[in-house]
């Protein structure tokens, strides 16, 4: 059994791993840490764990924690994790950082575009990308893995085949994206309240959002060369989901088939990446409370562009199933153990 820690386990993003671990045949939670609901029942905080989950929250200690388990998962605010890892723990059990704080390889980047001073810049070398479709192999030896984000994740593996194959003209990406608002976490924000959010849609972070430079490194990896672009969430009214909308020029004529095949050639055994069939495009819905990135295309020869259109659960691939997911790998378990999670609908 491996023994896992999940510091910020009431969180959303720790909640979903909760959902997620609690059904995972290798796994038993060890530690649900918290920061306000200390000595609390974890199912008075979440009460869907009501019966399922007997535990009590427990202070956040790294320290202590590693120790007592084999992975620790950190579902905390930015800056938490790069503030408390240290080469003791690492010696000792593996982290898995849903934050961003490893996953951006120039420390200056990172400090730009966050606002905050790197508090472990000696782990980022080391840190493993986790988006398993393109790492896989490097995330198998990780000790420390940095989860992508929830944009940035399905942003990077709509545009992914293209990029590298040099189908498309990376200097005129622009991405488009939407989210349903358990993205913003669980604490209390007035942008996020009931009467702010629903019956609207807005941009937010235009121009400025963080996850922008995270998606240009890892495309400009992809294709081989700098990629600035262009990244505009947007907040939906909706609990769960992103949609991101990727627009780009062709650099030669090509028709559906060809593109489909460059899909196929990275996607076909990818159990969680699904590519929609022709003309059919990705919904939110068809993904809830799953692992998969559903991924459809079309090409508009009128303006030689191409449209790529991506959809995940922010909580499960674009947070929590890709944590696990990563988890998998890195202790030589079934990549979708406890992951065989089928869409919910309505
Ligand atoms: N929500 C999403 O869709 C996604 C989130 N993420 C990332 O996951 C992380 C968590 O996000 P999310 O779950 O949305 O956020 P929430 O605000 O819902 O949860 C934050 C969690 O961190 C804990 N926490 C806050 N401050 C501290 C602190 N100083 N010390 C210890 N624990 C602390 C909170 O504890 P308590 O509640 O007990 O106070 C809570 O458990 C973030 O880095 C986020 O960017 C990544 C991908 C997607
Ligand atoms: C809707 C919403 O507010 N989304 C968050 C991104 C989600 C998230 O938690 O970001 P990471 O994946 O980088 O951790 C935001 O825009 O900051």
């Amino acid at each position: 059994m491996i023994r896992a820690g999940i510091i910020g386990s009431t969180g959303y993003a720790g909640g979903e791993l909760v959902r997620i671990l609690t059904r995972h045949k290798d796994v038993e939670i060890k530690w649900f840490g918290s920061r306000s609901y200390i000595d609390q029942k974890y199912a008075s905080v979440y009460q869907n764990m009501f019966q399922i989950v007997d535990a009590v929250c427990m202070d956040d200690n790294m320290d202590e924690l590693a120790g007592q388990v084999d992975v620790i998962f950190t579902a905390t605010p930015q800056g938490l994790c790069a503030s408390l890892v240290n080469e003791e723990i690492l010696s000792k059990v593996k982290i898995i950082d849903l934050s961003a704080d490893f996953r951006i390889k120039d420390v200056a980047t990172y400090e730009n575009w966050y606002g905050i001073s790197h508090k472990s810049p000696q782990f980022i070398e080391e840190a493993v990308y986790g988006l398993c479709e393109i790492n896989r192999e490097d995330v198998k030896k990780a000790r420390l893995i940095a989860n992508p984000g929830c944009y940035t994740t399905c942003s990077i593996l709509t545009a992914y085949p293209l990029a590298k194959e040099g189908l498309i003209d990376m200097s005129t990406l622009i991405i488009d994206a939407k989210s349903g608002t358990s993205g913003a976490g669980r604490g209390a924000k007035v942008p996020n309240l009931y009467c702010e959010v629903n019956e609207n849609i807005k941009a937010y972070g235009v121009a400025t959002h963080r996850h922008t430079p995270e998606i240009e490194e890892q495309l400009g990896y992809a294709s081989g060369e700098e990629v600035v672009l262009n990244f505009t969430p947007h907040l939906v009214p909706m609990n769960r989901g992103i949609l991101a909308t990727e627009y780009a020029k062709l650099t030669r004529e090509v028709s559906y088939e060809e593109v489909k095949a460059v899909y196929d050639k990275y996607y076909a055994d990818e159990k969680f990446v699904r590519v929609l069939d022709k003309d059919v495009c990705p919904e939110t819905k068809w993904v809830e409370g799953s692992n998969y990135v559903d991924i459809g295309f079309k090409i508009d020869t009128r303006t030689n562009r191409i449209i790529m259109m991506g959809a995940i659960d922010n909580l499960v691939k674009g947070a929590a199933g890709q944590a696990v997911q990563n988890m998998n790998l890195a202790f030589g378990l079934p990549e979708d153990e406890g992951l065989n999670l089928v869409p919910m609908f309505p």
